[in-house]
Formats: structure tokens, C-alpha cells, sequence
């Protein structure tokens, strides 16, 4: 990382996952200066991997996804493989991974296989993808080339670095978070009117929802956002196991509205709460009054809430109508890589 070429900083990227985590990065590479040359010298999604030395043209990339391209039909580039293995073993020059492929709970899949082959050759990984780091905590935050991870822990929300500047003096007393934007998204509209399935419908086209959404709507993926948050903050060891995780799916819209009628919200409700021998993990729909920040949301808005016992209590809510906030998130990270190597 760091060359210099010719006076600017490059870091030659692998993005592997193009949708819309990875499409919108593209975008945000090609779209503005960011005082770095990021170039990106491979992709892979589900047709294959694709290199050029020389870089790959993000804008050209993002615009023949969008059109429902495959990447190994993207003219000039040289198709090699499928996997991030493939990619470095035809010994193009790479600076860093960024992580944006479907997430596998059971084994980790292709993300944390690609994850492991870029650390074992030197190489700092960016992660959107969660399920690499819940199944690995300790190898990918343990030594090696570094594992940023801010789009896995709430989008754009800086839930860790809220938790860690507060936490440096205070002690928490419990935190509280809406760290699934397609669940709550999905239960305002059905408290709207609308049925679930034209609900989830609207967050998939937003880009908003998982690849599988069922992992939004039966709260795995605010789970495995939890336990990250817990470890990277909170000094918890946990595993998704030590969850208790309730969807939403079951939610009703008569249950909605009887809780408007009484000053109420159902937020889907992530809670950490100190117990004597560690922290007590949930995930489930919960009823808080109107005056509580994350009662008070818009849709599309994410939020965390800790109560402590000297700091007072702080909120924090990102409004996230598509993917570019959480985009944004893994592009704060490369940079923040970049400029520190
Ligand atoms: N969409 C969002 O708002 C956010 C998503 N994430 C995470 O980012 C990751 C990607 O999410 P989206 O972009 O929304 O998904 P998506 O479904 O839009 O895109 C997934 C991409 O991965 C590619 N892919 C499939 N199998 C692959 C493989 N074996 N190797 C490499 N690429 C492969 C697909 O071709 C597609 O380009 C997921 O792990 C998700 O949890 C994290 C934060 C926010
Ligand atoms: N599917 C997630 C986005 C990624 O973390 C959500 O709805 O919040």
C-alpha cells in the first residue's frame, strides 16, 4: 500500500461482491478525489473473478453491473478464476481486499475463504460482509494484515467508535440499537398498510436488504451486528449462539397500530445489558415509548442508544435510504488504511 505513483498514494484494490455494497463503491470511487489513487485491479462476483494490472475502470464496472452484467463479460479484462485465490495467484499486485460477497453463518463460505488467502499473502482485508468476522473473531482481530470492519457493525452508524470514545471513562449501563435498517423499514410500511412480502420487496429494491432476507427479517443479521459490537466494545467473547434472537416477521399490523394508539413504537430492538459474569444479548421486536430516540425514527433510519453511569445517555441515528451510506462506511475504512500504512 502507499506507492507512489508519481507524487499520489495508490492502493490497488480486490473487490470481491459487486451488488449493491459493491456496485455503489465503485461509484463512490469513480464519483469524487479521495486524495488517494484507489484503482482496482480485480472483481469477483458470482460469474468469476476479473484482473487488470493496470486497473479496472470502477465507473465502467459499476455501470456494466447495473445493467445486469457479469463481471467476466466486462470487455478487456482477463477472466482468472473464481475466487480471490485465483485472483491473487495470478500474481497481480494488490494492496487490499474489500469483502462485499454473500454471508455463509455456517462456514464462513467464499467470504472468509477470501478473507483468510488475502491475509496469508500480507494483505489488509475491508469487510462488509458480517459472517466472516462472527465465525473468526479472534484469527481476524488477533496478528496479521488488518481487518477494518465498519459497514459490518450498523452501516454508516458509528456504533463502535461512539461505544469506544464514551466508554473510555464511562461504564455502560445498557445499550440499545435499531441496527437492522430492512426490519424496521419493512414494519413501518406494513404498519402503513402494505403486506410483508411487497414490504421486503421495496427494502430489496432500495439495496437496503441482505442477499437472503430472511436473515434481516428473522434477525440474524442484527444479531451478528451485536455480538460484533459487543466484542470490538463492550469486552464480551460472544458467538451469535449467546443471542437470544427473535424475527420480526410475526409482528402484526394490528400489534403495530395498537402500540401507535398507546404512545407507542415496535422497533426491531437490539440490547446488550451487563450481568455478573458478562453481557446478556437480545434480539427481538420491542415496544418503547414515543418519546425514546429510536421510537422516534424515520423509516429508513438506523440508531444506537447507551445509558451510562457517568456520561449520561447518547443517541446516534443515520438515515440510510440505499446502500451508499453503508458503501460510504467500507470506503471510510479503505481510506483510513490507506492513509495509515
Ligand atoms: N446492502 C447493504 O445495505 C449492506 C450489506 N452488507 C453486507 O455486504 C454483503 C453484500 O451485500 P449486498 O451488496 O447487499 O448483496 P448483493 O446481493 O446485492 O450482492 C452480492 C454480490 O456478491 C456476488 N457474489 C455471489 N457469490 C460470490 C462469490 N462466491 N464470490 C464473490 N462474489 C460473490 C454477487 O454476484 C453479487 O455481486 C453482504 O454480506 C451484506 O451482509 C453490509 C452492510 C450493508
Ligand atoms: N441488511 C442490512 C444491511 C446491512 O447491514 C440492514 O437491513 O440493515
Amino acid at each position: 500500500m502507499n506507492d507512489l505513483d508519481g507524487g499520489t498514494a495508490t492502493v490497488r484494490l480486490v473487490v470481491s461482491g459487486l451488488g449493491a455494497i459493491g456496485g455503489s463503491l465503485l461509484r463512490l470511487i469513480a464519483d469524487r478525489d479521495h486524495g488517494v489513487d484507489l484503482r482496482v485491479v480485480a472483481a469477483v462476483d458470482s460469474s468469476g473473478a476479473i484482473v487488470d494490472d493496470g486497473g479496472i475502470d470502477p465507473a465502467r464496472l459499476a455501470a456494466h453491473k447495473a445493467a445486469g452484467g457479469r463481471a467476466v463479460d466486462l470487455p478487456g479484462v482477463t477472466v482468472a478464476g473464481t475466487t480471490v485465490g485465483d485472483v491473487l495467484a495470478t500474481g497481480v499486485r494488490a494492496d487490499l481486499l474489500v469483502e462485499a460477497g454473500p454471508g455463509d453463518l455456517e462456514t464462513g463460505g467464499a467470504g472468509l475463504a477470501a478473507v483468510r488467502v488475502a491475509r496469508a499473502a500480507g494483505i489488509p482485508v475491508v469487510l462488509a460482509a458480517k459472517a466472516p468476522l462472527v465465525l473468526a473473531w479472534d484469527e481476524l482481530t488477533g496478528p496479521g494484515p488488518a481487518v477494518a470492519y465498519s459497514a459490518c457493525t450498523g452501516g454508516a452508524l458509528p456504533t463502535v467508535t461512539l461505544l469506544r470514545a464514551t466508554l473510555t471513562s464511562a461504564r455502560a449501563l445498557r445499550v440499545e440499537a435499531a441496527l437492522n435498517g430492512t426490519s424496521a423499514y419493512v414494519l413501518r410500511l406494513v404498519e402503513d398498510g402494505l403486506d410483508l412480502a411487497t414490504a421486503v420487496e421495496r427494502a430489496q429494491r432500495l439495496g437496503i436488504a441482505e442477499p437472503d432476507p430472511s436473515w434481516d427479517l428473522d434477525g440474524w443479521d442484527a444479531a451478528c451486528k451485536l455480538v460484533l459490537i459487543a466484542n470490538a466494545t463492550l469486552g464480551a467473547r460472544a458467538r451469535l449462539g449467546d443471542v437470544d434472537v427473535r424475527g420480526v416477521s410475526g409482528v402484526t399490523r394490528d400489534e403495530l397500530l395498537r402500540a401507535r394508539a398507546n404512545g407507542h413504537r415496535i422497533v426491531p430492538l437490539a440490547t446488550a445489558v451487563p450481568e455478573a459474569d458478562g453481557w446478556r444479548l437480545a434480539v427481538g421486536p420491542a415496544e418503547l415509548p414515543d418519546a425514546h430516540p429510536l421510537a422516534r425514527m424515520d423509516p429508513e433510519e438506523m440508531g444506537i442508544v447507551v445509558h451510562t453511569d457517568i456520561a449520561g445517555r447518547l443517541a446516534a441515528t443515520t438515515h440510510e435510504p440505499d446502500a451508499i451510506p453503508s458503501a460510504a462506511a467500507v470506503l471510510r475504512d479503505i481510506l483510513t488504511l490507506a492513509r495509515a500504512a
